[in-house]
C-alpha cells in the first residue's frame, strides 16, 4: 500500500456517528470518533489493528465507547464528585480548524486537531470554564501520538485541578503470554484494595488474574511485549508521571455489559496518566500532556 496519498477523511462511523480516518502513505491508519474524541483504531501498514475494541460495544451516547482511547478527564475513575473517568469521554468534540501553533510536532502531516469547551449545562456539574485541545496525529512510522492541551479560561480568577488518563486498550493476543516492562519495583495504588500503596516486586509484569494498578512516577517509556504475537507496543509519555494498568478478568468482564465475556484475554490497558497528584491551573495556564504509542 505504500506510495498512498495521506488523508485526513471526515465520515460517518458506527450509528452514524461522525469519526476522522486518518491515513498516511504508507497505510497506516488512525479513526477518531468526535464523540469522546475518542480513538477508536490504530492500525499498521498490514491493516492489522492494535487497539481492542469491543465485539460489544455500544456506539450511543452518552455511553463512552468500549475500547479503544477513552480521555479520562477531569476527573480519573471515581475518586471525585464527577462521574467515573469525567465528562471528556461522553461528550461530542468539535473539529478545531484553527489550533494554536505546535512548537514541537512538525514531523506528521497526518492529524487532526479537536476541542471541547464546556456548554451551559456543563458548569452545573464542573464550574469551570476551559478549552481542551487533542490533536492525534499519526506519525511517519505509523505511531499513533495523542497531545492534549489544557488551558484554564476561568474569567473569575480560579484555578482548577483535574486528574487525567489515555485510557488505552491495546489488543494482545492472549493476556496470560503478556509481559510489561518499565513498572518493575515502583510503587502503586491498588485499585482492588481502596487505593492501598504498595511495591512491585519480581522482575516483570505478568498477568493471572484481575489488576487495576496506578503505578507511580513512572518513566517515560513502557513496552507491552507479547509473546505469541512477537509483537511488543512501546508507549512514551510526557507530562504524564503515573501509568494505569487495569484487567478486568472473568468475573469483572461478565458484569459488564458492552464487553464480551472472554473479551479479558485479548485486552491491557497501559493508560499515561496524572492521578496521584492532580494537576492545577490558574487562569491562562496551560497544561500539556502527551503519549506516543508504537508498534514492534
Ligand atoms: O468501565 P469504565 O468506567 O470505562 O472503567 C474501566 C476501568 O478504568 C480504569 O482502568 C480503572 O482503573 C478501573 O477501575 C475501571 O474499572
Amino acid at each position: 500500500m505504500a506510495g498512498e496519498k495521506p488523508s485526513v477523511e471526515l465520515c460517518k462511523g458506527v450509528n452514524g456517528l461522525d469519526k476522522v480516518v486518518l491515513r498516511d502513505a504508507r497505510g497506516s491508519s488512525a479513526e477518531v470518533y468526535l464523540f469522546g474524541g475518542h480513538v477508536t483504531s490504530w492500525r499498521t501498514d498490514h491493516r492489522e489493528e492494535l487497539l481492542f475494541v469491543s465485539n460489544k460495544a455500544i456506539f450511543k451516547p452518552p455511553k463512552a465507547i468500549r475500547g479503544g482511547i477513552p480521555i479520562c478527564f477531569p476527573q480519573f475513575s471515581s475518586h471525585g464528585n464527577l462521574e467515573q473517568h469525567g465528562f471528556a469521554r461522553n461528550k461530542f468534540w468539535i473539529i478545531d480548524t484553527d489550533p494554536p501553533p505546535f512548537p514541537s510536532d512538525s514531523s506528521s502531516k497526518t492529524f487532526v486537531d479537536l476541542i471541547l469547551k464546556p456548554t451551559d449545562d456543563d458548569f452545573k456539574i464542573w464550574p469551570h470554564s476551559y478549552e481542551f485541545r487533542l490533536r492525534v496525529a499519526l506519525g511517519l512510522g505509523g505511531d499513533l501520538m495523542l497531545t492534549s492541551r489544557i488551558r484554564n479560561t476561568n474569567a473569575d480568577g480560579k484555578p482548577f485541578s483535574f486528574t487525567f488518563a489515555y485510557h488505552t486498550y491495546f489488543s494482545v493476543s492472549d493476556i496470560s503470554e503478556v509481559r510489561v516492562e518499565g513498572l518493575e519495583t515502583l510503587d502503586y495504588l491498588d485499585n482492588l484494595k481502596e487505593r492501598e500503596r504498595f511495591t512491585e516486586q519480581g522482575d516483570a509484569i505478568t498477568f493471572e488474574s484481575g489488576v487495576d494498578k496506578i503505578y507511580l512516577s513512572t518513566p517515560a517509556k513502557i513496552a507491552i511485549i507479547d509473546h505469541e504475537k512477537k509483537r511488543t507496543f512501546v508507549l512514551r509519555k510526557d507530562g504524564l508521571p503515573d501509568a494505569v494498568v487495569w484487567n478486568p478478568w472473568d468475573r469483572k468482564a461478565k458484569a459488564m455489559p458492552d464487553f464480551g465475556d472472554d473479551e479479558y484475554k485479548h485486552m491491557l490497558c497501559v493508560e499515561a496518566a496524572a492521578i496521584e497528584k492532580p494537576i492545577t491551573l490558574k487562569p491562562g495556564e496551560e497544561w500539556k500532556g502527551r503519549c506516543v504509542l508504537y508498534r514492534h
